[in-house]
């Protein structure tokens, strides 16, 4: 079994490595996804969620829960079994995965805060500021959760400061090289 984790700030493109990986029949957990359940669930703010989980059970718990779902979906998987996770945010994680995964591989996305700003602004997904202030303390919130130390010890870096074209070929290219 293989596991691609990928790391990156708000609007660095995660999701369109998840969109590509998708389109070649690998499942893909979403850590963002499991707190945006939780905070409907609770009927609160998803940052908030976020922060109130890590205080109620640890730093773990994205990371169990997420390793829980992989080895379910592991049993029931097809051929491939490859599994990547999107939103890794702390080292505690990280350290969690290269544990569970003997084959772990960690994929961060890297812009620029200007690039990234822009590209959420246009995005509007409801968690999304429309303020610069708003972009800089989402931006905080994930760093004081440890990300820039994930980034910085991530296998491989993808810089995405260009066009959509390019950045796509840029992901088609390691999923080859992985993939293989
Ligand atoms: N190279 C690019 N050129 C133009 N637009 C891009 C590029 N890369 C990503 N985008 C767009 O920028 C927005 C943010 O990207 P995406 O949603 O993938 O970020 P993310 O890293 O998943 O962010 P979050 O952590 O907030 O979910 C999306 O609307 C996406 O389509």
């Amino acid at each position: 079994m293989k596991v691609v984790g990928i790391s990156g700030l708000p609007g660095s493109g995660k999701s369109l490595v998840s969109k590509i990986a998708k389109e070649k029949n690998i499942i893909v957990i979403n850590m963002g996804d499991l707190v945006r359940k939780e905070a409907k669930k609770r009927n609160a703010d998803v940052g908030e969620t976020s922060i109130k989980l890590r205080e109620e059970f640890g730093e773990y718990v994205l990371a169990k829960l997420t390793i829980e779902k992989i080895k379910k979906e592991s049993e029931t998987a097809n051929s491939k079994n490859i599994f990547i996770i999107e939103g890794i945010r702390s080292q505690h994680e990280v350290r969690m995965f290269r544990k569970s995964f003997k084959n772990f591989f960690l994929l961060s996305v890297f812009a620029s805060p200007k690039t990234r700003f822009n590209r959420l602004k246009s995005r509007n997904r409801n968690d999304d500021s429309v303020e610069y202030e708003g972009f800089l303390k989402r931006d905080q919130r994930e760093l004081d959760f440890g990300i820039g130390n994930v980034v910085a010890t991530s296998d491989c870096i993808i810089i995405n400061e260009s066009d959509l074209e390019t950045y796509k070929n840029q992901i088609n290219g390691f999923f080859n090289k992985i993939l293989n």
